[in-house]
Order: C-alpha cells, then sequence, then structure tokens
C-alpha cells in the first residue's frame, strides 16, 4: 500500500494514520475534512503527509473513513464510485447495520470493508490524535465474506501490525452488542453529569467535590454531540431497549433504598463486582 487517504483526520483518523505511518514509513498519507483549517492542523501536527480531496481518491490503495456516522452513510457510495478496482474503502463508524445497508448493493462492495475499532477517548478532533491507541484493542469486522480477499488481507494486516486483535460479526449483533457496552455507557455518562449539573447549581460545589470517582464516571460527558447524536439515531431501538433495562434497574435501586433493602443492595454490588473480572479477562 503506497497512498492511503484519511477521510476525517480527526481522534480516530488521526491516531490512525500515526501508527500507520510509523509501521509503514514509506505510505504517503493524505487527509481529507470538510473544514480546511481541520486540516491545516493536521498537516501542522504531522497526522497527514498532503491535504487532498474527494476527486483524488482514483489514486487510493486505501480509504479510511473516520466521520460521524450519518456523514458515512450519506458519502460512503460517493467514495466507492470514486475509488479503483484495486483500492479498498474501510470505515471506523461506532455503527455497522446502516453504514452496510447503505452499501449493499453498490457495483464495488467487494471493495468495502467494515470495521470498528473499539477505542478512542472523550476529545475529538486532529489535536485528540494519539500514538498508540489502538494497542492491545479489539477492531470488530463486518460482512468480510463481502469484501475481496486479497484487500481484506492487506487492510486487516495494516491493523493487526498497529496491535488491533481482529473479531468478526454480523452488523446486526455488533449494533446490539454495542449499544449495551459503548452507547449505554455513554448516555448515562452524560445524564449523569446533567443531574448534578442541574442539582448542585453551585459550580465551584462541583468543582471542589469532584474526586476521581465524578471525573471516571462523567468522563464521557465530555464526548462530542456531533459523533454521538447520530450513532443514538442510527441505533435507536437497540438502545431504547437497553435504556429501559438501564431505568428498570435504578428504580430497582431506589425501591430498595426506600424500603431500608440495604442486604439486597449489598447483593447487588457484589454481583456486580463480577465486572472486574470480565474487564481483567477472567471468564
Ligand atoms: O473511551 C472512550 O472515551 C470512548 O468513547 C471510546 C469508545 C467506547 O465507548 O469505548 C467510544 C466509541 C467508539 O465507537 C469506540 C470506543
Amino acid at each position: 500500500m503506497k497512498n492511503i487517504y484519511a477521510i476525517g483526520v480527526g481522534l480516530i483518523g488521526g491516531s490512525l494514520a500515526i501508527d500507520i505511518k510509523k509501521h509503514n514509513p514509506d505510505v504517503i498519507i493524505h487527509g481529507i475534512s470538510r473544514k480546511d483549517a481541520t486540516l491545516e492542523k493536521a498537516l501542522e501536527l504531522g497526522l497527514i503527509d498532503k491535504k487532498a480531496t474527494l476527486d483524488d481518491l482514483g489514486n487510493a490503495d486505501l480509504v479510511i473513513v473516520s466521520i460521524p456516522v450519518d456523514a458515512t452513510v450519506k458519502l460512503l457510495p460517493t467514495i466507492l464510485d470514486k475509488i479503483s478496482d484495486t483500492g479498498l474503502v474501510v470505515d471506523a463508524g461506532s455503527t455497522k447495520e446502516a453504514i452496510c445497508k447503505v452499501v449493499e448493493n453498490h457495483p464495488k462492495r467487494r471493495n468495502f470493508l467494515a470495521m470498528h475499532p473499539i477505542a478512542g477517548t472523550e476529545h475529538s478532533g486532529p489535536t485528540a490524535a494519539i500514538e498508540g491507541l489502538f494497542i492491545g484493542k479489539t477492531n470488530i469486522v463486518c460482512e468480510v465474506e463481502k469484501t475481496t480477499f486479497k484487500l481484506q488481507e492487506k487492510a486487516l494486516k495494516l491493523f493487526t501490525d498497529i496491535g488491533m486483535r481482529i473479531r468478526y460479526m454480523n452488523p446486526k449483533d455488533h449494533d446490539k452488542h454495542i449499544a449495551y457496552v459503548s452507547h449505554l455507557s455513554h448516555i448515562s455518562s452524560f445524564m449523569l453529569g446533567k443531574t448534578v449539573i442541574d442539582k448542585e447549581r453551585n459550580e465551584r460545589d462541583i468543582f471542589d467535590m469532584a474526586g476521581s470517582g465524578f471525573a471516571s464516571t462523567v468522563r464521557l460527558a465530555k464526548s462530542s454531540p456531533e459523533m454521538w447524536t447520530p450513532i443514538f439515531k442510527q441505533n435507536k431501538a437497540n438502545v431504547v431497549e437497553t435504556l429501559e433495562e438501564y431505568i428498570n434497574n435504578l428504580t430497582h435501586f431506589k425501591e430498595l433504598m426506600k424500603s431500608d433493602n440495604f442486604d439486597e443492595i449489598f447483593n447487588e454490588m457484589q454481583n456486580t463486582n463480577h465486572i472486574k473480572d470480565i474487564l481483567n479477562g477472567i471468564v
């Protein structure tokens, strides 16, 4: 691979560009963005080698699309129209069903690979890009059988070289499971932040009372609404179903408190401590 085009040069596109360039110094990273200021910043930070436009994509060996998922759905067919027969397009979106659907009948479907690198931070834009973001992280790959074998093989090597492990999943299962683990966490954090802001009013009190507990549970509430609104929209059914379960659990906890059932509260917390083993891979 010689010419890699990053459409979106923010946290994900920029971090992928850093690591891919580090492992493949001969590659030329071309950046594409709606905003020239973003591209200039990416150039200045050394995330990309050159600025480019969608009209240059015929020259691409690989195109990495890391933009909000609504923009991906809108732009993906045009991107595929523009690439050569030997080019591959991958996306890094947090939803997979809508994205796979929009290209299912595209004549260049075999030149597309749907991915979701499970990595990120609450920050966005080129200044948020960091080296090594993907080390030890999972890359969920969907509908791999619909992509030309030689193309997927090359791309997957690029991602395993920068430290990712690959997990295959269908788009429906991906969207269901990611709603539980990632999307619900963001809603929970946003609404925790809102509750504390509404309740406290005095921002100085929030600042003084905020230890690392609050900081870690509310971290995701700093995330970008431009990124998250379209994710919730595309994954609405799964997110609503998950939210219902979460609200039931919150209500259950409140009822236990009101009825002084602290033994049951103890048990609920003790059972949930199992999350520690799950996240340590002891399952
Ligand atoms: O850790 C964070 O800050 C993230 O938001 C990363 C996170 C996640 O939920 O884990 C968010 C969205 C991406 O689709 C993948 C990863």
